[in-house]
């Protein structure tokens, strides 16, 4: 895959944290962005969350499976997690490790950025497995900071995710601060049908109902 005039590798950001530009076929992003947009019609839109200290967050999300509030998550199910996604995160795992270890996430947090839309650092310490977070992009992209496990700081790693990126942070680097500082606005691919970024995140809780 050509991004402009270099092409963009697959990288071993970190033990354990690998980037594949491009791993999703155009035919493939798209189903996403419309299932995306499907979940977002029902019962259980996506929203701006509040955070305890009264912060509102510029992203706006829903979730797949469990639920998520800052900072635990609800035993309640919302919207299913499709078999489908559950699929696909196997095979993220597959593509990134060679094996997927009998990955079986029962959350996924969607992500909406629309322009202005960022994410502080932060770590994904909910749950209680040690299964990697699978993380999938979709339309405009983005700066996606990886850090370090002890702190919101450096060193970090910028990491440009595009379109049909898959990102997956396990082992060492399961519990590394990260974030997305910033999106550029009208960069994603024309077709697509999306202004602004999606992100997907599938994991694992390790929480019985
Ligand atoms: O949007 C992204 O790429 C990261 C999202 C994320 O870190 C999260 O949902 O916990
Ligand atoms: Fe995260």
């Amino acid at each position: 895959m050509t991004d402009g005039l270099f092409p963009r590798e697959r990288a071993e950001i970190a033990p354990g944290a690998v980037h594949v530009p491009a791993w999703l076929p155009f035919a493939r992003r798209r189903e996403l962005v419309d299932a995306c947009r499907e979940w977002g019609r029902g019962p259980f839109p996506y929203r701006h969350t509040v955070l305890p200290g009264g912060g509102v967050m510029s992203v706006r999300s829903l979730a797949l499976g469990r639920q998520w509030v800052p900072y635990r998550y609800l035993d309640a199910v919302g919207i299913a997690l499709p078999d489908w996604l559950v699929e696909l995160g196997r095979a993220a795992l597959v593509e990134a490790y060679g094996e997927h270890g009998g990955f079986t996430p029962d959350t996924a947090l969607v992500n909406f950025y629309a322009p202005g839309a960022r994410m502080g650092m932060h770590q994904d310490r909910e749950e209680r497995s040690s299964a990697p977070v699978v993380s999938l992009s979709l339309g405009d992209r983005c700066v996606f900071r990886f850090g370090n496990e002890e702190n919101r700081g450096r060193p970090y790693q910028d990491v440009d995710l595009g379109s049909g990126d898959l990102f997956v942070f396990g082992g060492a680097s399961r519990w590394v601060h990260h974030g997305v500082p910033k999106v550029f606005p009208g960069t994603a691919e024309p077709g697509l049908g999306l202004v602004g970024r999606l992100n997907i995140t599938l994991r694992e809780t390790g929480l019985s109902v």
